[in-house]
């Protein structure tokens, strides 16, 4: 289990995060979701390790890790570019970190990542011959053949489109369930968060607004915060969707 007590930070003397305490189970799918600049990223970057909290304690395991250095966490991000290396093929992108550390997985574990992500006809492909929803595949499996402890995915759907996004969220779910791996997602689209987490931490100035079940989120919305911007977007969506029939919305 990570438990975050009492995280706070400061930059330039403004307080951008303001007290958060929370528990993620392990196995859990977790999405951070909140308007920009609510202290999404920054929040991502103090589990990972990146930065250090102002004032807190990260928890994870029953061990105080909040001074633990990130390579020593082993946790691991998906950047929002994918940060792919442009001149090794899908498969040497996969199998790269292993090169220094090659048992942490075997070849039949990563040939079954491989196979659980579609990725096996493009193997020998060049990062450019292949499509954005290939590319956040290959650093998805590029990441999960490190065995990471807690996986850190950075708006992991917002370079895709339609189908390709139901695709890869149907794959994130698929592995946090059969590796039982805790999955943490940062993302700015309420229609993501609720559709691919166990639970929603909704992030407001620096502040927990509601940290509930998509169902509970839908259903008994904690404040005006989370009914404005999160119920809003989604209504406003429902209408622009359903005016493109010429239907009545009720
Ligand atoms: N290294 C830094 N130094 C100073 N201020 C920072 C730094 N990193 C972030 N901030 C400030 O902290 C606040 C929260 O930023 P953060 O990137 O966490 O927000 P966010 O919710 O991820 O936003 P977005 O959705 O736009 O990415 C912003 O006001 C930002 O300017």
């Amino acid at each position: 289990m990570l438990t975050l007590n009492n995280i706070k930070k400061v930059y330039d003397g403004v307080e951008i995060l303001r007290g958060i305490s929370l528990d993620i189970e392990d196995g859990e799918i977790v999405s951070i979701l909140g308007p920009s600049g609510s202290g999404k990223t920054t929040l991502l970057n103090l589990i990972l390790g990146i930065t250090d909290p102002t004032d807190g304690q990260i928890i994870f395991d029953n061990k105080d890790i909040t001074k633990v250095a990130m390579e020593k966490r082993g946790f691991n991000i998906v950047f929002q570019d994918y940060a792919l290396f442009p001149n090794l093929n899908a498969y040497r992108n996969i199998t790269y970190g292993l090169k220094n550390k090659p048992n942490i997985s075997t070849k039949e574990e990563v040939d079954e990542l491989i196979e659980l992500l579609g990725l096996s006809k493009h193997l020998d492909k060049k990062i450019d011959q292949l499509s954005g929803g290939q590319k956040q595949r290959v650093a998805l499996a590029r990441t999960l053949v490190m065995k990471p402890k807690i996986l850190l995915l950075d708006e992991p759907l917002s370079a895709l489109d339609g189908v390709i996004k139901e695709s890869i969220k149907d794959r994130i779910k698929t592995i946090a369930k059969e590796y039982n791996l805790t999955t943490i997602i940062v993302t700015h689209d309420p229609e993501e968060a609720l559709t691919l987490s166990d639970r929603v931490l909704i992030l407001n100035e620096g502040k927990i607004s509601q940290y509930s079940t998509p169902d509970e989120i839908i259903n008994d919305p904690k404040n005006n915060f989370v009914k404005d911007f999160i119920l809003n977007q989604l209504e406003i969506k429902k209408e622009n969707i359903f005016s493109l029939f010429g239907g009545c919305y009720v």
